[in-house]
């Protein structure tokens, strides 16, 4: 019996989230356009929101080239107003169903860039702001009205995009702050949400060569006081589908329930899948002995004889945050 061998991988793939509804926030770019390119292929109904329609409707045209469902909706995630409207247009035109929704929407790349190598108190306060109302405060206003779907459905799945920022130092400090609340948030959110069906996880991509990074630093000279290797990291990037095809994997997986409150690493979820990023490309183990020792100067030459599946355990990466 060879049923099927009617469809294609990628037919197979379009059916897995066929029927879902689901809602990436700030999609018109970046990690958010990926993820919601691959929650499209997967079948869903995908409501994509940003700022500016004219970009919006570039992320929505490339969904429906390939054959996806996507609405875009005009939504600054740093007004209340616009969220609570967009959730109010989900529930009356799916009939209260939302299957997943990822917090990505983020404000904060260029100042981050532009300020890279201050301190601080040498920065403009308004970049707390920039990077945290639409990075941390937009996604609890979010998080709020999709739970209140999702509780009554009895089922869901919240992302919230974060990253490594969110264990130890990286960039500034409002970036590392808002990355470890949103860690926080996701993982708090499972706390209440437990015995509700609903799953809420924090997932870090690695680096990601978004069409911003690609422009403030693999096309740039790493500005003064910057590892030289961090530009080399991003140059070798993970592409902005990557955290897509790990929520499409993670939302069709049985055992949901078991991550919820965690953070997921994409690398780890890529692993666990048995996922290749969409180029091909394996997925980097940020975590790997191999990669660590590739990042230590005199010690790099090591990486090259360290086999890859040697990694740090998770339970070592909690003490470098180191605030005990
Ligand atoms: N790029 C990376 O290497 C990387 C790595 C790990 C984690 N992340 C995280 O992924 C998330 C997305 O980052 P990115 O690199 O794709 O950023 P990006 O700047 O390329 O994209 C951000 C998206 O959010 C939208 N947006 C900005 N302000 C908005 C607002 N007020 N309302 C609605 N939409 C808004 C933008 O239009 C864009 O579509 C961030 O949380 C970032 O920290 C990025």
């Amino acid at each position: 019996m060879r049923f099927m061998n009617h469809f294609s991988d990628r037919e197979i793939c379009q059916m897995a989230l066929s029927g879902w509804v689901c809602l990436v926030t700030g999609a018109s770019r970046g990690i958010g356009r990926g993820i919601a390119l691959q929650l499209s292929e997967a079948g869903a109904t995908v409501y994509i929101t940003g700022r500016r329609e004219e970009t919006l409707k570039e992320t929505a045209a490339e969904v429906k080239e390939r054959a996806g469902d996507c609405v875009p909706v005009v939504c600054d995630s740093s007004k209340d107003d616009d969220i609570k409207e967009l959730f109010e247009r989900i529930r009356r035109e799916q009939k209260g169903r939302l299957d997943i929704l990822v917090n990505n929407a983020y404000a904060g790349v260029q100042a981050i860039f532009d300020n890279m190598g201050k301190k601080f108190w040498e920065t403009n306060p308004s970049i707390w702001d920039t990077i945290n109302n639409t990075g941390l405060r937009g996604h609890y206003i979010c998080s709020v009205y999709a739970a209140r779907l999702m509780v009554a459905q009895g089922r869901g799945l919240i992302v919230v995009i974060s990253s490594m920022g969110g264990l130890k130092y990286i960039f500034s400090v409002p970036y590392g702050v808002g990355k470890a609340a949103c860690d926080r948030l996701a993982a708090d959110m499972g706390v209440e949400l437990k015995g509700r069906g609903v799953a809420s996880v924090s997932l870090w991509p690695g680096a990601v060569k978004t069409e911003l990074v690609t422009q403030l630093v693999t096309e740039r000279e790493a500005p003064p006081g910057v590892d030289p290797r961090f530009k080399e990291v991003f140059s070798n990037g993970e592409t902005t589908e990557l955290s897509g095809r790990c929520i499409v994997e993670l939302a069709k997986d049985k055992n949901l329930m078991s991550l919820t409150g965690k953070v997921l690493m994409t690398c780890d979820l890529a692993r666990r899948y048995g996922i290749r990023d969409v180029d091909g490309r394996s997925v980097t183990d940020y975590t790997s002995l191999s990669f660590l020792l590739s990042q230590v100067p005199y010690l790099s030459w090591l990486s090259v004889v360290t086999p890859s599946f040697l990694r740090v355990p998770r339970f070592m990466l909690t003490l470098a945050s180191n605030r005990f």
